[in-house]
């Protein structure tokens, strides 16, 4: 098996919500049809699993290679590229997902920092990145960093360092911070094999003028086809247009924030655009009130006639 060895990873990637029955349980039937949205609907060709907006730090184990395992084959023949999400609090968990993604062929793995004992120093970090590497030594690998989640605020480019020494399928960071500078010297720090993804939806077009390779965001779920259109817009210098498009986004984001904004409404805003069923979130994220999603929608059906 060949992994995406040369495929640099660029556009858009979308970080996948778990599908959940009513019940609470993982929904593995879901998957097909999700994966027909993204491609078929948004445009989108590309999946983060099992990451933040995906809940893996509330799923087990085993929930979380049954999910990896099933993304990866549903995916086959339609997706570009399938990144699993391996982090765990525990490195030999993390050991266990890295080692299952290279048996189901996913074309990458991430890793977010541990967060209950955090790292110390980014030396500290990048040994436990490189651990679990080490199980999976040829599958490209990407540092994932969301400082706000994990309360890991060391700058990413420090954990960089001479990282590509340790881990020689090093690909990458998903950069989901708000500090431009040290996005901007992890892009210029990246190696032309390497990808700079940032992750806060809502201001992707700073992100692109500091050099974003591609954009990793649970919006793009639902936005992808018209994010699509912002870097495009971009591409072509045309940035009044992509900031138009920026601007709509920023203003979804900013009403859903006013009426309380998380992973359980997030996931209610993606059930009524799509009409998947992806079901309730899992505790201790709440369910999303209806009337809550309902006046989302309107909103984003104002916003965005397509779709
Ligand atoms: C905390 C979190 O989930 N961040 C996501 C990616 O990392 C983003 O895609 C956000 O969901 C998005 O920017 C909306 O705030
Ligand atoms: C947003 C993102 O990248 C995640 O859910 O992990």
């Amino acid at each position: 098996m060949a992994p995406a060895l040369d495929k640099k990873l660029t556009g858009l990637v979308a970080a996948t919500f778990t599908p959940f029955t009513t019940q609470g349980e993982i929904n593995l039937a879901e998957i097909g049809p999700y994966i027909d949205y993204l491609t078929e609907k948004q445009g989108v060709n590309n999946i983060f699993v099992n990451g933040t907006t995906g809940e893996s730090m509330s799923l087990s184990v085993a929930e979380r290679k049954d999910l990896a395992e099933e993304w990866c084959r549903k995916a086959k023949g339609k997706m570009d590229q399938v990144i699993i999400h391996v982090g765990c609090m525990s490195l030999t968990d993390s050991k266990e997902l890295a080692r299952h993604a290279v048996q189901i062929e996913a074309d990458g793995i991430a890793v977010i920092s541990p967060s209950f004992f955090k790292p110390s120093t980014a030396d500290a970090l990048r040994t436990f990145l490189y651990q679990v590497s080490s199980v999976a030594p040829t599958l490209p690998f990407y540092y994932y960093h969301i400082p706000a989640v994990t309360g890991v605020n060391m700058p990413a480019r420090d954990v960089l360092e001479n990282i590509e020494e340790l881990i020689p399928f090093f690909r990458g960071v998903k950069f989901s911070g708000n500090d431009l500078m040290d996005f901007g010297q992890c892009v210029s720090y990246c190696q032309p094999h390497w990808s700079a993804l940032y992750g806060v939806d809502e201001q992707l077009l700073a992100a692109l003028a500091m050099g974003a390779h591609g954009a990793v965001g649970s919006t793009y779920n639902y936005v992808g086809y018209h994010v699509n259109e912002l870097m495009s817009a971009f591409d072509h210098g045309d940035i009044i247009q992509a900031r138009t498009i920026q601007f709509k986004i920023q203003e979804l984001l900013s009403y859903a924030k006013k009426l309380g904004f998380d992973l359980g409404v997030n996931k209610q805003l993606m059930n009524e655009v799509s009409g998947l069923s992806l079901g309730p979130p899992r505790l201790p994220v709440m369910p999303c009130p209806v009337d809550q999603a309902l006046a989302i929608a309107q909103k984003y059906h104002s916003l965005f006639s397509k779709n």
